[in-house]
């Protein structure tokens, strides 16, 4: 296969596998994955805990790197990248975002900072998010969890990312909040062309945000369609089961199933 991937690839996995060694022994988190993401697309990734879905996100910044396989950010393989700039390419927004000690205009600073370029207006990114500017000088720490989640978002802006890899990032919002910032995220990537990677345990969620929606399990993806076919018709039993609120047993997943095909 090439290395060089056209630009309206944001992302592509190529046979990608991951094994962590813990106390507990290896543990496979990814077995063989491969996928693309056209660019400016959102693509929402579901799945049961410990699926992989998290380790599949940090791949892309590198935050992980794969045993086995590649992963290509816009056409250069990820490990070809610079870190620092794949990261402001692809911003990772954490469910818990950590916080440096300071305030928040602080932790909203601090990429910019890292950058070597100031920040003029950050007032402008908590307004984005829907946080008041009066917060600017709060201790970051005093937050609550569904402002924390927010000022992550935040954060993750300032770097202009041309790619947001969101996991659980509105797990702690209240319902009503919640929309708004679904809708701020698809104007974003819309307007803007950013593609999104976003994991989410809520299934409503990814089918009112998603164009393509991934189903991991067990470190592979059993289905991968767009989002409105994967709801309505999709191709695994497993998938439907799942949809049904159904658990999904380690060695099922392997059975083979056929696709239909599309971008991812
Ligand atoms: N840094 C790590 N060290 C050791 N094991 C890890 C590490 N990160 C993930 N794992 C393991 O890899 C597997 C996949 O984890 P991952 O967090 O990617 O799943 P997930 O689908 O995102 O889960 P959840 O929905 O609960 O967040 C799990 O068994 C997890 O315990």
């Amino acid at each position: 296969m090439s290395d060089r991937i056209s630009d309206n690839q944001a992302v592509r996995f190529e046979e990608v596998s991951k094994t962590f060694v813990t106390a507990r022994g290896p543990v496979r988190a990814l077995r063989g994955i491969s996928g693309e993401v056209p660019a400016g697309a959102i693509l929402t990734l579901v799945g049961p805990s410990g699926s992989g879905k998290s380790t599949l996100l940090s791949l892309v910044n590198l935050m992980v790197t794969p045993d086995e396989g590649r992963v290509f950010v816009f056409g250069r393989e990820a490990r070809a990248w610079d870190p620092p700039a794949l990261r402001r390419t692809a911003a990772l927004v954490f469910q818990r975002p950590p916080v440096i000690p300071g305030s928040v205009r602080d932790n909203l600073t601090l990429g910019a900072r890292l950058q070597g370029r100031p920040l003029d207006h950050p007032e402008d990114f908590l307004e984005m998010v829907g946080l008041p500017r009066e917060l600017l000088d709060q201790d970051a720490r005093e937050l609550s969890g569904g402002q924390l989640q927010r000022l992550g978002l935040a954060r993750a802006l300032v770097l202009e990312p041309r790619i947001l890899l969101l996991d659980e990032v509105t797990s702690a919002l209240d319902p009503s909040a919640v929309r708004g910032f679904e809708t701020f995220l698809t104007d974003l990537c819309h307007s803007r062309g950013v593609t999104i990677l976003w994991v989410t345990h809520d299934l409503d969620q990814a089918r009112r945000v998603g164009d393509w929606t991934w189903l991991m399990a067990a470190g592979e993806i059993i289905e991968a369609q767009a989002t409105e076919d994967f709801f309505m018709q999709p191709d695994n039993p497993l998938t439907l089961r799942f949809l049904a609120g159904g658990h999904i047993q380690p060695g099922e997943t392997s059975e083979p199933f056929t696709t239909k095909g599309g971008s991812v």
